[in-house]
């Protein structure tokens, strides 16, 4: 059976969530509430949550509760991830979590059109299924992931279209980090607009 997902955002996919560590981007350090939604199709081969991909895997969620729960954490940020969190609209569920003071910060593909009210836009767009052009003014962090050379032409294509106070993030593909870290920093050492994000939540052995 499908899930019919209301349209109104009041029901989502839920496959996990979890209090940690935001451990990649510009918001490294912070404590945050993820909350990832099941769902994606723009397949990457490298993807690291493919176990997100099937919606119906995930149980619909109220969206209230997932509110509420986070509101129960003392770090008032959540993470909306996935899957590709945009599948979804999310107004009604970042309505709910700013009413109550939390941040909200989405990470996104930017293949789906944008819904819901966001503190932080991470975007990372992918080859697989290119970003909707409407997107890009309204990253504040573009993060593009390192599979091989050829990612820094695709990196380079998107801060064009990116707004002037965006932040420039490449980040090592984690099966290919040790051939394209040293790329990256001599990239970033040669085009100092750019930073280096690693996955220290991998690192550091959390979620
Ligand atoms: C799993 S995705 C979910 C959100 C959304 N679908 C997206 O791709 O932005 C969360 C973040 O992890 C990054 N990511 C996924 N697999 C990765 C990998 N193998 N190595 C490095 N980063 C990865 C994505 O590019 C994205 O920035
Ligand atoms: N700690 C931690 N930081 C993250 N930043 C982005 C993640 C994601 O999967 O979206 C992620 C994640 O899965 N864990
Ligand atoms: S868009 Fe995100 S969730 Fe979907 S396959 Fe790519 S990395 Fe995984
Ligand atoms: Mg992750």
């Amino acid at each position: 059976m499908a899930h019919h997902i209301p349209e109104d955002g009041t029901l989502l996919p839920l496959m996990e969530e979890f209090y940690t560590i935001q451990g990649e981007g510009y918001n490294t350090g912070k404590a945050a509430y993820f909350i990832r939604l099941g769902g994606c199709d723009v397949g990457c081969h490298w993807c690291d949550v493919k176990e997100s991909w099937d919606a119906e895997l995930h149980p619909l969620t109220s969206s209230d509760d997932i509110a509420a729960k986070a509101d129960t954490f003392p770090g008032k940020a959540v993470v909306v991830t996935g899957g590709e969190p945009l599948i979804y609209n999310l107004d009604y569920l970042t309505k709910q979590l700013q009413d109550r003071g939390i941040l909200t910060f989405i990470e996104t593909s930017g293949a789906y059109p944008l819904s819901g009210s966001w503190d932080w836009i991470c975007l990372s767009p992918k080859k697989f299924k290119a970003p909707r052009p409407d997107i890009t003014p309204f990253a504040n962090e573009l993060k593009v992931i390192v599979f091989n050379k050829s990612d820094f032409e695709w990196a380079e294509k998107y801060a064009e279209m990116v707004g002037p106070n965006c932040k420039l993030y490449l980040q090592p593909e984690w099966s290919k980090a040790s051939t394209v870290t040293p790329l990256i920093i001599e990239y970033v050492m040669a085009n100092p607009k750019w930073e280096i994000s690693l996955q220290t939540h991998k690192f550091l052995n959390i979620p």
